[in-house]
């Protein structure tokens, strides 16, 4: 998954009340184009496919729910993998093209495609699989891991299996030129404002200089305090990976993933780099459960990659300005994410950090804060 910024954003009012959050959520999985991009993430269907018909096992003769089917396609391959029932669970209208395509691949015996919130169906029985695509940038944006968590308590049986069964958040230390690109957005931003100001107090007769503090806090949330989607390279990568996260999808909880926090050293492994900001991707993987585990275990990541890109890219929260470090400088970083107050499928970030230097000087702390779109 993982939708383009302005598909989720709610602006920082109150909690998003049902009606809203479908129109703002929802809206735009009911669009075969959206369907349409994540079916051409080649990365993404490989590892599902994978996991799926190299683990037959689990499907054969079995029970599956797929929580937010979509296109149905994760339906239709476990049905392909033998399952016995399929029950394909779907949100949006996108339920229609799930069922036409069930129906043309002659599994409409096999999958029952219900349309509906996946907190609100009922379900003849118990299943032996949750199979499920929900991760959002950042593993967590977007919040659909909460109605997996909801569906497996309800839904899964004891001894059942979850698809992806394991996910983990990493971050590392970047350079990149997207925050010159960004800094100039700003600031081109904020001339604007200020000829803006000048011309509606000559030819209008009113002094707007008042609202340039809330401009000015407005166009840098925008500007530089928004993290970005970036495909980067590895060579962008000026230190080692850190996890900060990691999630059993058989036992998290909801209290376990509304906030991550953690602390963690990265240690940069170039000479005379230029730490330009962090990158954070995730990765998850079929594994199975510990007393039923797949035979072979499949990983999906997102990192950064020549050759293997993700519709999910990375998320790049950029330093301004940048520093000037070098290979074995350390940096202990304290995050903390949590959900928007006002938009709980979108998230905040703080990030602390202190670099110890190789040589021994320790540089000036700073903690930022970001949103995450
Ligand atoms: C990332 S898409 C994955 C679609 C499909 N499973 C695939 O892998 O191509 C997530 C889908 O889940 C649906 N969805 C999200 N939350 C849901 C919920 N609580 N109940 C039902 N459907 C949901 C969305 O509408 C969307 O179609």
């Amino acid at each position: 998954m993982g939708t383009s910024a302005n598909t989720v954003a709610g602006g920082r009012g109150a909690a998003v009340p049902k009606d809203v959050d479908y129109a703002q959520y929802f809206c735009t999985y009911a669009f075969l184009y959206h369907q349409k991009e994540m079916l051409s993430d080649r990365v993404r269907m490989d590892a599902y496919f994978n996991a799926i018909f190299e683990n037959k096992r689990h499907f054969a003769g079995k029970t599956v729910l797929d929580v937010g089917t979509g296109s149905g396609i994760l339906a239709i391959w476990s049905a392909q993998a033998g399952a016995r029932k399929v029950y394909a669970v779907e949100a949006t209208k996108m339920s229609e093209h799930a069922r036409a395509l069930v129906k043309a691949n002659n599994l409409q015996d096999v999958v029952e495609v219900i349309e509906g919130s996946m907190e609100e169906v009922t379900l003849p029985e118990k299943v032996d699989v949750i199979v499920s695509e929900w991760m959002g940038y950042f593993l967590l944006r977007e919040s659909m891991f909460d109605s997996v968590i909801h569906a497996r308590d309800r839904w899964l049986k004891q001894t059942g299996v979850m698809y992806p069964s394991h996910a983990r958040m990493w971050m590392a230390p970047i350079k990149t030129g997207i925050g010159d690109h960004k800094l100039g957005d700003y600031e081109s931003t904020m001339d604007d404002w200020h000829n803006f100001v000048d011309e509606t107090k000559t030819y209008y007769g009113v002094d707007m200089t008042v609202l340039s503090v809330r401009e000015l806090e407005e166009q840098s949330e925008k500007y530089i305090n928004t993290s970005l989607w970036n495909n980067l390279h590895p060579n962008q990568v000026v230190g080692t990976a850190a996890i900060i996260k990691e999630i059993d999808c058989l036992t998290a909880t909801q209290t376990d993933i509304e906030k991550v926090r953690s602390n963690f050293s990265l240690s940069i492994t170039h000479e005379n780099t230029k730490l330009c900001g962090f990158g954070g991707w995730f990765d998850v993987h079929f594994r199975g459960r510990s007393e039923d585990p797949t035979e072979q275990e499949i990983e999906l990541t997102t990192a950064p990659s020549v050759d293997y890109g993700t519709h999910w890219g990375q998320q790049v929260f950029l330093l301004h300005p940048p520093m000037h470090l070098s290979e074995g400088d350390d940096l202990r970083v304290s995050f903390l994410m949590s959900r928007s107050k006002e938009n709980h499928r979108l998230m905040e970030v703080e990030l602390g950090c202190e670099i110890h230097q190789q040589s021994g000087k320790l540089l000036a702390p700073f903690k930022n804060k970001y949103y995450i779109e």
